[in-house]
């Protein structure tokens, strides 16, 4: 069994008067195993972003069907799908969306507060995720007193210390320094290889897409390509930005390149 799998999903936004506007997916199929690092990418507007809502369930298809851990989340009554996105999806954010009224350590426990899982459990968790994201000296600070790179660290320790089925980013390098992205996706990869998450992650970024196992481009809303990491980083890095290359789209696209 697949931990994601999208079957044919299409999407069309329609506009106010309920006419047909953008058809913005067209007959998506992806598959991603337990424990699988996918980066997504391709030129503005090719429907990456709208790809990622309808798996987060933020948004619904037209047509399709989606499965997360053999579950049909779009299927689900409001009630159960707000269960479902607390507890098997996880949420990385380009503006990290933590809470300025709480301690980095509170943030990242968040969802295990509101499962309501005892006291000593989630402090054994919170110091066993703090230890793998390098964060541990900084859980009793505020969000505005740490740098972007540890907040965006502290988000993603929020996004799977409830062990989701699967941790959905979006940009999650796209508010930071090179310096900090790095310290990000090596980060996302530990994570990925220690807890063996499995992650979805839209990026223009093709120095964060090199973290990535496979990288799926789209463009106009159709799969592409898709490329796998082989041993090197950097190889694939190159790789990457050659299929950028053929897929066009405008020079902002492309962020600075990066060794
Ligand atoms: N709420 C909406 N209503 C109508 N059209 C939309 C809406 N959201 C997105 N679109 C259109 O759907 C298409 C895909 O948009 P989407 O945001 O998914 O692309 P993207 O690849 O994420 O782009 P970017 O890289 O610029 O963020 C675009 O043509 C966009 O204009």
């Amino acid at each position: 069994m697949f931990m994601l799998e999208a079957n044919n999903v299409s999407k069309i936004y329609c506009n106010s008067k309920g006419a047909m506007e953008t058809k913005a997916l067209k007959g998506i199929d992806i598959k991603v195993e337990k424990g699988e690092f996918v980066g997504v990418m391709g030129p503005s507007g090719s429907g990456k972003t709208t790809l990622l809502n309808v798996i987060a369930t933020i948004d619904r298809m037209t047509s399709g069907e989606i499965y997360i851990n053999g579950s049909q989340p779009h299927e689900l009554k409001k009630r159960e799908l707000a269960k479902f996105r607390r507890t098997e999806l996880g949420f990385v954010f380009q503006n990290f969306n933590l809470l300025d009224t709480l301690t980095i350590g509170e943030n990242m426990l968040l969802p295990l507060t509101l499962e309501g899982i005892p006291v000593n459990v989630m402090k054994h968790k919170q110091r066993e995720i703090a230890q793998i994201l390098g964060i541990t000296d900084i859980l009793e600070k505020r969000t505005y007193e740490v740098s972007g790179g540890q907040a965006q660290r502290a988000a993603i320790g929020r996004a799977i210390i409830h062990s989701p089925s699967i941790v959905l980013a979006d940009e999650p390098t796209g508010n930071l320094d090179s310096k900090s992205s790095q310290t990000v996706m090596e980060t996302l990869q530990k994570i990925n290889h220690e807890k063996q998450a499995t992650i979805m992650m839209v990026t223009h970024d093709p120095f964060a897409a090199s973290y990535c196992d496979r990288v799926i481009f789209i463009t106009d809303g159709e799969l592409y390509n898709q490329i796998y990491k082989g041993d090197n980083r950097s190889a694939f890095y190159q790789e990457i930005i050659n299929v950028l290359s053929m897929l066009g789209g405008s020079t902002h696209d492309f962020s600075a390149i990066r060794p």
